[in-house]
């Protein structure tokens, strides 16, 4: 690695709106420098992990190094490819800090979107070069020039600063590779200063634990140095350091200006936290600025399918964590699921992919309860907040066919089927991004769900006054279906404080006591049905109704996927 002088070195990160060709991109430049053979197979080479192969998008920023050539000197390119989905926009700010320039990719048929613009404003305010590139002017309705206009027009980049391409053909893509030279100024690094290496990234590993990204800022490290963790002040010994290419190649050094790995057997998840600074034992410096926290949007509880699996469990989140630091956990119980955690997610489908990359990567199998947005009630005996509808701040437009419009929603709002709708209402051509605008006051309320008058803790919901009687009587109708007759009657019941908004009934199971009475004596009859009859009162009067943990599940399942 001795070989790259900072000034041989291009740190970049590929950023774009969902799918307009960026892990595309990646293959290409991937192919061209012959980090990876020229196949028809190199799809998505990057996206590597079983749910972004599955959904086709990228979830997790990977990074990988380039060798490339240009007139004699022989350049050391990282680059990190980011998810495009606003739900992983935090991947993105966290790659932004290993990197000196981006390559903003924007599509030459639908132009500028939402994740456009917000990726454009990260890069600018990091103050990193910004390469425009707009891809697939092979299509047929592509319009480079109208793109062209666009980015000049919203963020005042000249237009012949354009590199028009095809990623999938491989059109005009060298281009890119001279303009990352040219354009991305090298790192500004000092490598006689001693170590300070930022943990931008870590996954766990099961026999050499924690495998920590990492970007030097200053000095060298080498495999044997004892380093120290800004965060824990625990000492190491460096076991491996290397880069990725795309796959974990070893190397003796790593340089200030260069990214890669380092393996210093961190056997603990909670030993290597994303942001953390690391450096050397005999000489420890001052941390670098670590990573703004994430701020979680929606919330689930998660318990295991069986209580046996706590532990096991336990770990995969943790596992997890550590390769996703956005997520937020804190321990929570429930008397009908049992033990399990609180989770937080930046958005519903950073939601879905957690749980499926549990699943996948963990074999783990778990209950996710109905999402929830988090509240802060001010408790008054009406138990009421003033409600605010949608608020417009702000309309631009960006050009005769486009407009910008920034509005102000309650979050509960737009969390569940806002995006679907918005798609479906604009035929596919509307984008959508948003970011916390704080805490609003708004007229919610808690709503009980009641079985035979006691409340079910764990069916209880913050909902909007207008949508408690539909979403209430829902719930109720869902627990009907699921709920086994038993020898007496259930009431169940959606309950707002003292009054009563829905209510479904699970009739009595009638036991037929007079199967084995045969002829006709009535007496007979009466005395039995009579004493059916008091059996079942008494059972009623001391009923607990008993839920089968699977009817929670038929409802807690059915209503995270509404
Ligand atoms: N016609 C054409 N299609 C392309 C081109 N580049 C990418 N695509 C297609 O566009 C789709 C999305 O490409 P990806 O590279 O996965 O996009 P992405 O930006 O990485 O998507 P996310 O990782 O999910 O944000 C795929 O079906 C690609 O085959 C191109 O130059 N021309």
């Amino acid at each position: 690695m001795s070989r790259f002088p900072v000034e041989n070195i291009r740190n970049f990160s590929i950023v774009a709106h969902v799918d307009h060709g960026k892990s595309t991109l990646a293959d290409r430049l991937l192919e061209l420098t012959g980090t990876i053979d020229k196949t028809k197979n190199n799809k998505q080479v990057l996206d590597k992990l079983q749910v972004e192969r599955e959904r086709g998008i990228t979830v997790k920023a990977q990074t990988a190094s380039l060798f490339y050539n240009c007139e004699g000197k022989q350049y050391l390119l990282n680059l990190i490819d980011t998810p495009g989905h606003v739900d992983f926009s935090y991947e993105v700010s966290r790659s932004l800090s290993a990197c000196q320039g981006v390559l903003l990719v924007v599509d030459a048929n639908e132009g500028i979107q939402a994740q456009t613009v917000a990726n454009f404003f990260l890069a600018f305010e990091a103050q990193l070069s910004v390469i425009p590139v707009i891809n697939k002017i092979d299509l047929k309705n592509a319009d480079p020039e109208r793109v062209e206009n666009q980015i000049e027009k919203v963020f005042d980049i000249p237009s012949d600063e354009c590199i028009k391409i095809s990623a999938k053909l491989g059109t005009n893509v060298e281009s890119v590779l001279q303009a990352i030279i040219e354009r991305i100024p090298p790192p500004k690094v000092h490598r006689k200063n001693p170590l300070r290496a930022l943990v931008f990234d870590s996954t766990f590993d099961q026999y050499r634990g924690v495998i920590a990204n990492v970007a030097l800022f200053d000095g060298v490290v080498s495999k044997g140095d004892k380093i120290v963790s800004a965060h824990t002040q625990k000492t190491y010994e460096v076991n491996e350091v290397g880069v990725l290419n795309p796959n974990e190649q070893p190397t003796h050094k790593l340089y200030a200006g260069q990214v890669g790995y380092l393996i210093a057997g961190m056997k603990d998840v909670t030993e290597a936290q994303i942001g953390d600074t690391l450096c050397l034992h005999k000489q420890p410096m001052e941390p670098l600025p670590g990573f703004k926290s994430a701020k979680p949007m929606v919330f689930a509880g998660m318990y295991p399918l069986d209580q046996s699996e706590y532990n096991n469990l336990k770990s995969a989140i943790e596992k997890l964590t550590l390769n996703d630091s956005s997520v937020t956990v804190h321990r929570d119980s429930s008397l009908a699921l049992g033990a399990g955690w609180r989770l937080g997610f930046l958005g519903l489908l950073h939601m879905e992919v957690f749980n499926q990359r549990l699943e996948q990567e963990y074999n783990a199998s778990v209950i996710l309860t109905t999402p929830t947005v988090p509240y802060k009630a001010v408790l008054s005996s009406s138990k009421l907040i003033k409600a605010r509808r949608a608020v417009q701040k702000n309309m631009i437009f960006i050009d005769q066919n486009r407009v910008m419009l920034k509005y102000l929603f309650p979050l509960n709002e737009i969390v569940v089927d806002f995006y679907d709708s918005l798609k479906s209402l604009s035929s596919g051509y509307a984008s959508f991004d948003y970011e916390d605008a704080g805490y609003q006051t708004a007229e919610l309320v808690k709503m009980d769900i009641l079985l035979n008058g006691n409340t079910v803790e764990e069916l209880v919901t913050v909902v909007h006054k207008d949508k408690a009687h539909s979403i209430g009587k829902a719930i109720c109708e869902r627990l009907k279906d699921s709920l086994p007759r038993q020898l007496f009657e259930i009431a169940i019941q959606a309950a707002i404080g003292s009054k009563i908004i829905a209510r479904e009934t699970v009739k009595a199971y009638r036991k037929n006591v007079l199967a084995k009475c045969y002829g006709g004596d009535i007496t007979r009859k009466m005395k039995l049905l009579k004493r059916q009859a008091e059996g079942k009162k008494k059972l009623r009067k001391i009923g607990n109704v008993e839920v089968p943990k699977d009817a929670f599940i038929k409802v807690l399942k059915t209503q995270s996927s509404k």
